[in-house]
């Protein structure tokens, strides 16, 4: 849109519709939006970070305009008439029994005005109306049970779409023994969601599982064109979208969203050609390969940016190598609390919410533990189940965090009921992207989240290898820093060596880094005895008299 374009819309008619292009699909929202106030700085600018997925109320663009849009007010009211309990009609969604507890609509009064408030939600500092969502997934017959169950993972895509700004109106699964090649789902069940799609008015269909292209497009024509479909892979890439905080997350995101459009770029020209009778056609596959082209050219000088911006990081990492502190990286699944801890520790300000995927930038701060010892404490993305991996290893910054440290932190939030298979989710994630290289913490957090503490304790001492805490009390956080110092040991060498009176600041490296056994002054300097980490042990190779630990070989 340009400005020009946008003025003769002022000028023209006092409602507007704005068209949006999401996984090369084409739609427009469900009725037309009235420009409420509007103002311009210059004419050449263009339209920015409008979320995807999500018709904007409040509306800034790049360049110095800003306008603020909203439903004219008889949509506004008709919306209102309808209530909840009408739009969940019975015979329109009779699954939606099945998953009573992922629905949360229908057997509830909700107060209209409420209901219509809370459509209206802050994104980014924009007040942003939510589409109505509803969800499919579907359960495979002999899946493994220690996965993640169908509702529970709707739970979470449920948890999904409400951190990418949508109002989830319903659900329903299906039990499959294998998915349908051409629909994903059977042919009933998608004749019983476009019942629900249009007694609940439901503007996006989200699948909880990866769709292929082609089913993308034969589940868009059988829900009747003017619904959006997508999956959860598209969902979590809105999200990243909507938060990519950095130069270098914003480019890995949009190139991640490039990759994942290209195959399904035939979408776009489907909707042409059906409103073109079909003349079209010939001119809508050549715009195909046309827009693919151009895709594929962004893709390429994406890369090459994408390139030059790690460069650039990984000078700075070198040079933050040669301080040799050790750098312990919180792993995790999303929600688990590991910005949480991150703040806790360093006193720092890390966003930490309750929402999936708050972080998506690895930030690491100097951690001073009571005993005088530091480490360098990183936080990561969090995983999710059914997360797929060219998704993760997109976030080269945190893999490369998390391969280059000395100890991983795997921070699970234990009063979560499926924190068993979240662990399942993490350590599989790990060995996939093979960074698993480095010892493990493990640590429960939100113990004063469950409901009896002490059994919770009791199994990780059990265990012996779990430290349970609490990021948000800050209980048991000494002897999580115990903990940390002890694994450390692990990846650090063991020296003895005479370290010169003129060399006193290496030795007050040794103490704050390292374990120290023994020290023993003599003429010639400090004779002693510790635990280091290599980059020191290497300082120390001229005073070392001898490497006593297995792993002084690596050294
Ligand atoms: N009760 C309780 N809540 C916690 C604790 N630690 C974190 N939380 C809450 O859990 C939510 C998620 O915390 P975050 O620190 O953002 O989690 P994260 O692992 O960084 O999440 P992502 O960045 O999305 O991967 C927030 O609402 C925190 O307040 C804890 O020990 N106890
Ligand atoms: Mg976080």
């Amino acid at each position: 849109m340009t400005a020009s374009s946008l003025c003769c819309l002022i000028q023209s008619t006092s409602s507007c519709q704005f068209h949006r292009f999401q996984s090369g699909s084409h739609s427009h929202f469900r009725y037309p939006l009235q420009i409420q106030s509007i103002s311009f700085s210059h004419s050449n600018f263009r339209e920015t970070r409008i979320p995807n997925l999500v018709p904007v109320r409040s509306l800034q663009v790049q360049g110095g305009i800003e306008g603020i849009l909203s439903p004219p007010p008889e949509i506004e009211e008709a919306e209102q008439s309808v209530s909840d309990s009408e739009r969940v009609s019975e015979d329109s969604v009779s699954s939606l029994e099945k998953s009573e507890e992922v629905v949360e609509v229908g057997d509830k009064e909700v107060d209209e005005d409420e209901e219509k408030d809370s459509r209206f939600t802050l994104r980014n500092g924009k007040e942003v109306l939510a589409e109505r969502a509803y969800l499919v997934g579907v359960e495979q017959k002999g899946a493994k049970t220690d996965s993640f169950g169908i509702e529970e993972s709707l739970k979470e895509l449920a948890q999904l779409a409400d951190t990418a700004g949508l109002h989830v109106v319903g659900s329903t699964y299906q039990k499959l023994a294998s998915p349908n090649p051409r629909t994903y789902i059977g042919s009933g069940k998608v004749a019983e969601i476009k019942t629900a799609i249009q007694a609940l008015e439901v503007e996006t269909v989200i699948f909880d599982d990866e769709l292929s292209p082609g089913q993308l497009r034969n589940l868009e024509k059988a829900f009747g064109g003017d619904v959006r479909v997508c999956d959860r892979t598209a969902l979590i890439l809105d999200i990243f979208n909507q938060r990519a905080a950095t130069h270098e997350a914003a480019l890995q995101v949009e190139l991640a969203q490039m990759e994942y459009q290209l195959p399904r770029l035939t979408r776009l020209w489907t909707h042409l050609e059906r409103q073109a009778g079909g003349k079209v056609k010939g001119m809508g596959e050549k715009q195909i390969e046309v827009d693919k082209r151009i895709l594929r050219d962004r893709i390429a000088a994406l890369k090459k940016e994408l390139e030059s911006v790690r460069r650039h990081r990984k000078l700075y990492r070198n040079r933050r190598v040669s301080v040799p502190i050790p750098v312990v990286s919180l792993v995790g699944y999303t929600n688990a609390g590991k910005s949480t801890l991150l703040n806790r520790l360093t006193g720092s300000n890390v966003l930490a919410e309750d929402r999936l995927f708050a972080t998506l930038d690895p930030t690491t701060r100097r951690v001073q533990v009571k005993n005088g010892k530091q480490f360098l404490l990183t936080d990561t993305v969090g995983f999710i189940q059914k997360l797929p991996t060219m998704l993760v290893a997109a976030f080269r910054a945190t893999l490369e965090e998390i391969s280059e440290s000395s100890l991983l932190v795997h921070v699970v939030d234990i009063s979560h009921p499926l924190a068993e298979q979240q662990i399942d989710t993490v350590e599989k994630v790990l060995s996939e992207l093979d960074v698993s290289s480095a010892p493990v913490l493990m640590v429960w957090n939100k113990v004063d989240k469950v409901s009896d503490p002490e059994k919770v304790k009791a199994e990780a001492k059990r265990r012996g290898d779990v430290v349970c805490i609490s990021a948000l009390t800050g209980e048991g956080l000494d002897d999580f820093c115990n903990a940390i110092q002890e694994k450390l040991k692990d990846s650090m060498v063991r020296v003895e060596a005479l370290v010169p009176f003129d060399k006193g600041e290496l030795l007050n490296s040794i103490h704050q880094l390292g374990m120290v056994e023994r020290t023993e002054y003599t003429e010639n300097g400090t004779q002693i005895k510790a635990y280091v980490p290599l980059q020191l042990a290497r300082q120390l190779t001229p005073m070392r008299q001898m490497y006593t630990s297995s792993s002084s070989s690596s050294s």
